[in-house]
């Protein structure tokens, strides 16, 4: 049975009544579906991206990922993306805060480290990291702007959340200039501010398509249903997820999860497409006997959530 691009937004308009979705990545699609660029994903696809920990692996095979994150009153944030990054099993996650949050890092999570922010903007002091995620809870001030210009001028390239999409938004000369292979993972607020409001969600993907392609990064426009949409113009439709994940922190661990299949090698897009699955896939697991999901409880189940897709048949 034919399905359409509408059953995926949570508004309506004519456009997306009529645009075929294909469901799956890897299987030849029919005739008609040849010609749609959105894509469902499924379990076999991210079956497919996903490889194996390596016999006689150690913590230098799955990368460093740099977390840089929080401000005294947002330390939660960045505490979530840094625990987002270590389960999704990079080798090393260091995460960056103002010092008045050491205490807490170390209490929370004592197996990430940690790192001044003034050490670290410095030419080729970002080279021993694989992947790097900047802005949950990084604030919109003046010492934020300083820090993603640093970045720009470093020419990495990395994960944008939260407040680094707000400043970005104000900041189209940093935007135009921003490395290829970024991701930008903005809720539909944070998107609308970088590129506009849009009246529907259907105009907003298009402008997602469009910016994506002409920015050479990945979208990773979340909602409900997330959209992922890839340099080359493809969107990718995350079908996992519920409503008990509607609580505040849920979108801090997605950019640590996805930062470390980044550091871990996988593409900016198939980071991001396993990032997503993985993130809904846990939330769906949990919400089988609970009414709402935490943040932190999220984030605990994402190993048992990639153990699963590894060992289960289908
Ligand atoms: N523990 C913490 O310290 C937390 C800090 N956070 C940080 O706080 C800062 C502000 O982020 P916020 O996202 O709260 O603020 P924003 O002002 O960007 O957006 C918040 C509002 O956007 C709307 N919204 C979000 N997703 C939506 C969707 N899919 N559909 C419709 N409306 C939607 C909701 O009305 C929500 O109240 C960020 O830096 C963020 O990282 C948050 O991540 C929450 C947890
Ligand atoms: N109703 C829902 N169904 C599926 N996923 C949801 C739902 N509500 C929130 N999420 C997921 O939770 C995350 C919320 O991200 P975001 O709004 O950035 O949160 P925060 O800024 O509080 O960390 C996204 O990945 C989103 O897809």
């Amino acid at each position: 049975m034919a399905v359409f691009l509408s059953t995926f937004l949570p508004d309506t308009d004519a456009e997306s009544k009529v645009q075929l979705v294909a469901t799956g990545l890897g299987k030849q699609p029919s005739k008609e579906e040849n010609a749609t660029r959105y894509r469902l994903v499924t379990e076999a696809d991210v079956k497919n991206i996903i490889k194996p920990r390596k016999e006689f692996s150690h913590k230098g095979t799955y990368g460093h990922a740099l977390i840089i994150a929080g401000t005294t009153q947002t330390m939660g944030a960045a505490l979530l993306a840094a625990k987002g990054a270590l389960v999704g099993g990079a080798g090393l996650t260091t995460l960056t805060i103002p010092e008045s949050g050491l205490v807490a890092l170390n209490t929370a999570l004592p197996e990430v480290m940690y790192t001044k922010r003034k050490a670290l903007l410095k030419e080729k002091a970002l080279d021993k990291y694989t992947a790097i995620a900047v802005g949950p809870g990084i604030g919109k001030g003046a010492k934020a702007e300083q820090i993603l210009e640093q970045l720009f001028s470093l020419k990495r390239e990395f994960v944008a959340d939260a407040d680094a999409l707000n400043i970005l938004a104000g900041r189209p000369d940093l935007l135009n200039k921003i490395e290829k292979h970024a991701i930008l993972t903005p809720h539909v607020k944070e998107f609308d501010r970088l590129f506009g409001a849009h009246e529907n969600w259907w105009n907003r993907l298009q402008t997602a398509i469009r910016k994506a392609v002409e920015l050479g990064v990945v979208i990773v426009l979340k909602n409900q249903y997330t959209f992922i949409v890839s340099q080359r113009g493809e969107v990718f439709i995350n079908p996992t997820g519920n409503p008990a994940m509607a609580q505040g922190g849920m979108g801090d661990v997605l950019t640590g999860l996805i930062t470390a299949y980044i550091a871990q090698g996988y593409s900016s897009t198939d980071a991001a497409i396993l990032g997503c699955y993985i993130h809904g896939m846990a939330g769906d697991e949990l919400a089988k006997d609970r009414f709402n999901i935490t943040a932190s409880q999220l984030a605990e189940q994402i190993p048992r959530s990639r153990y699963q897709l590894q060992s289960s048949d289908s």
